[in-house]
């Protein structure tokens, strides 16, 4: 990747290491996986418990705020700096959804998608390939964006759909399944990663779901004695049930560049925005070979593996919004430049 005046590269990098900070408020270790270290582990992750309670726009005040964006700098300020690095390169978009196209609520099933948010990526899939990495499930996640035009990988990265018939496919290069499935009158290609799986978490989803949430979380571990291909994790108020299998939203990310023939990154410039301790896995394969970028939504200081941040949903949007007027203002540039030379071709033929 290309590098700059002030001597830092487009991807890997990032700006000067500062000194040694203190211990973030995310700490990215794991807990112990018993019931407490849950518990502790789920309020720790809980917006709420931020150190400072502070509303949104004074939070960019905040001097610990302030000293954190040197390291992970705004991805609104550096924005000329991020598309200096796709100029010429094609721009691969992933997103995440919850914390990052909506806001984090209580209440799952609320964290609806604003309209607006909902054109802007719309605008942005227009342009540029452009998919949505949840931990949810493809369908939770497609039900709340409703958009055709995307990729999704829901499950964190473990069932992916495309919309048929666009350049590139989510073919299935390791004889896992694929099948199809209809969404809103188009065809939508399926890649599922661990479906074997599936009646089995089912199973365990049937065992717990009439228990209420501390007897849940007391349960779970011992649920999950008797299945020792499954695993707990555990996020903002969630503990979900996974496959062990070798498979992460890194893991997705490569896959989706790789079906959709953007893995070269001599021409395709992957930018990846997530809020969540699941995206790290996918910063970090960006990160790899200088490969790509990723930004960080929060609005408290943690240690990632993204290179930029962003500060909330709202802030997401205006990154797209940007980003979507610099890729329109640039096709009307080549198009001009290709009329130019097509006037100049006439003009030597009428000679
Ligand atoms: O990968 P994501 O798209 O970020 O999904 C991660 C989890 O998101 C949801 O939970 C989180 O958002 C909820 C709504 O704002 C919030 O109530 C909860 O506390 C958060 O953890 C979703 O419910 C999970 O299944 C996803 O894994």
């Amino acid at each position: 990747m290309g590098s700059h005046a002030n001597g830092s590269t487009c991807a890997g990098d990032g700006p000067p290491p500062m000194e040694k900070r203190k211990e973030p408020a995310f700490p990215l270790k794991t807990m112990p996986l018993h019931a407490n270290g849950w518990l502790n582990d789920m309020k720790l992750s809980s917006p709420t418990a931020v150190p400072v309670n502070i509303g949104s726009n004074s939070v960019a005040f905040d001097p610990i705020y302030r000293a954190w964006t040197q390291k992970y700098p705004s991805a609104l300020n550096a924005f000329e700096r991020i598309v200096a690095c796709g100029k010429g390169k094609k721009i691969a978009l992933f997103l995440d959804y919850d914390g990052t196209l909506s806001p984090i609520v209580d209440e799952p099933d609320n964290a609806v998608m604003s309209d607006q948010m909902r054109e802007v990526v719309r605008s942005a899939a227009l342009h540029l390939p452009t998919a949505i990495i949840s931990g949810r499930s493809c369908d939770k996640v497609f039900d709340f964006v409703r958009l055709t035009e995307l990729y999704y990988a829901g499950s964190h990265g473990m069932d992916i759909m495309g919309p048929v018939g666009k350049t590139g496919s989510v073919t299935d290069h390791r004889s896992r399944g694929t099948n199809s499935s209809k969404k809103q009158d188009k065809e939508m290609q399926i890649f599922q990663a661990a479906s074997e799986f599936l009646p089995m978490i089912d199973e365990v989803f049937g065992l717990l779901v009439d228990k209420d949430w501390a007897l849940v979380a007391r349960c779970t571990d011992d649920v999950l004695k008797a299945y020792p291909r499954l695993r707990l994790s555990h996020g903002r108020k969630v503990l979900e049930v996974r496959p062990m299998v070798d498979w992460n939203k890194g893991k997705a990310v490569e896959f989706l560049l790789d079906s959709l023939g953007l893995a070269d990154s001599d021409e395709v410039l992957p930018i990846y925005i997530g809020d969540d301790r699941t995206d790290e896995d996918a910063f970090k394969v960006l990160r790899g070979n200088k490969r790509g970028l990723g930004i960080l939504v929060s609005s408290v200081p943690k240690e990632s593996q993204a290179l930029y941040s962003l500060l909330d949903p709202p802030e997401v949007m205006d990154f797209l919004k940007r980003l979507v007027k610099w890729k329109e203002e640039e096709e009307a540039q080549r198009i001009t430049v290709k009329q130019l030379l097509v006037s100049v071709d006439d003009f030597r033929v009428n000679l």
